[in-house]
């Protein structure tokens, strides 16, 4: 896929994910359309939000507008936040054999109570498009093919497509979830770079992403990482999405790294809004194709 992005001399080039974003979805139902000729068949994603918190509220629905985009059938599951467990898992029950159902996603974070890890292992590992559940994991961990959680393919796509070859490279990734940390870290190692974890317990992390050739910020701490971390001519990956509110009483999101500062240092930074969020829904849509042909077809045609 072509790159898009701008810089001005002394700033870094702008990584522009929702463009990529945008032509990856395009791509994908052109893929949509071409395996309904060939089965009969239009993908389906499932997904179950549990509660009210408004921020997921509006990321499932985007994923719901993006799926139809796609030409996708999208299957909403919204249950309120006195869900029990035993609900939650008998709903999946049903999706995991409804044959309309190529994936599966429980939004996260989950309403306390409910356990996450429970959740997505019950769901299909076929049909498993967040990548969270432990066959997915354990396949990426050993370096075979199998669905990639979404924001860490994303950010790995932008790399690849900013960067090119990754071989022999110094990255740091800063955090350690499931969701992003983890798992970006073992894509980056299966890249052939040397991978660097920073996580709540690291010493001086600054000291140690000063000699990161790719930074990948994931946090969820705002403004952590200043113009201090950053190696001159680094590319910089913001996973972070935070809402501040200014003086105005108006509110902006911001990521985890301090843009202004970072701008000035980087070779190349993805901004937020409009860099690695927009690539989650649309690696959501590309996992989902892929589902779906590893269930029609009995394509083993992981990444
Ligand atoms: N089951 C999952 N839960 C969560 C995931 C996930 O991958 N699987 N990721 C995040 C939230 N997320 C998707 O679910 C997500 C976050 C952000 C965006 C996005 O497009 N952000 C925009 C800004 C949107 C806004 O205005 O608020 C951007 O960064 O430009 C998409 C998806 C946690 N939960």
């Amino acid at each position: 896929m072509s790159v898009s992005g701008t810089s001005t001399p002394g700033e870094a080039r702008l990584i522009d994910g929702k463009g990529f974003a945008n032509r990856l979805t395009q791509d994908i139902a052109e893929d949509v359309r071409t395996f309904y000729a060939r089965h009969q068949v239009t993908p389906g994603l499932a997904v179950v939000l549990v509660g009210n918190d408004p921020a997921s509220e509006v990321y499932v629905r985007n994923k719901a507008l993006q799926t139809h985009r796609a030409g996708m059938r999208s299957f909403m599951h919204m249950l309120p936040e006195t869900t029990s467990q035993e609900e939650l898992l008998a709903l999946i029950g049903r999706l995991n054999v409804d044959p309309e159902i190529h994936g599966i996603l429980v939004q996260l974070p989950l309403p306390g109570g409910l356990d996450p890890v429970a959740v997505t292992n019950a769901i299909d590992p076929r049909k498993d498009v967040d990548g969270l559940g432990v066959v997915n994991a354990g396949r990426l961990a050993l370096g075979l093919p199998g669905i990639v959680p979404c924001t860490p393919l994303g950010c790995l796509l932008l790399l690849k497509s900013y960067v090119g070859d990754l071989r022999g490279l110094n990255a740091m990734v800063v955090g350690a979830s499931n969701l992003v940390g983890r798992p970006m870290a073992q894509l980056l190692l299966r890249e052939g770079c040397t991978v660097t974890v920073a996580h709540i317990d690291t010493r001086n992390p600054q000291a140690l992403a000063r000699q990161a050739d790719i930074l990948v910020v994931a946090t969820g701490c705002s403004g952590l990482v200043t113009g201090e971390w950053i190696k001159p001519g680094a590319t910089v990956i913001d996973v972070g999405i935070s809402r501040v509110r200014l003086d105005n009483g108006k509110t902006r999101l911001v990521g985890d790294v301090v843009f202004d500062e970072a701008r000035r240092i980087a070779g190349q930074i993805t901004p937020v809004p409009g860099g690695v969020g927009p690539m989650t829904i649309a690696c959501l849509l590309r996992n989902t194709m892929q589902a779906a042909r590893e269930l029609v077809e009995g394509a083993g045609g992981g990444v």
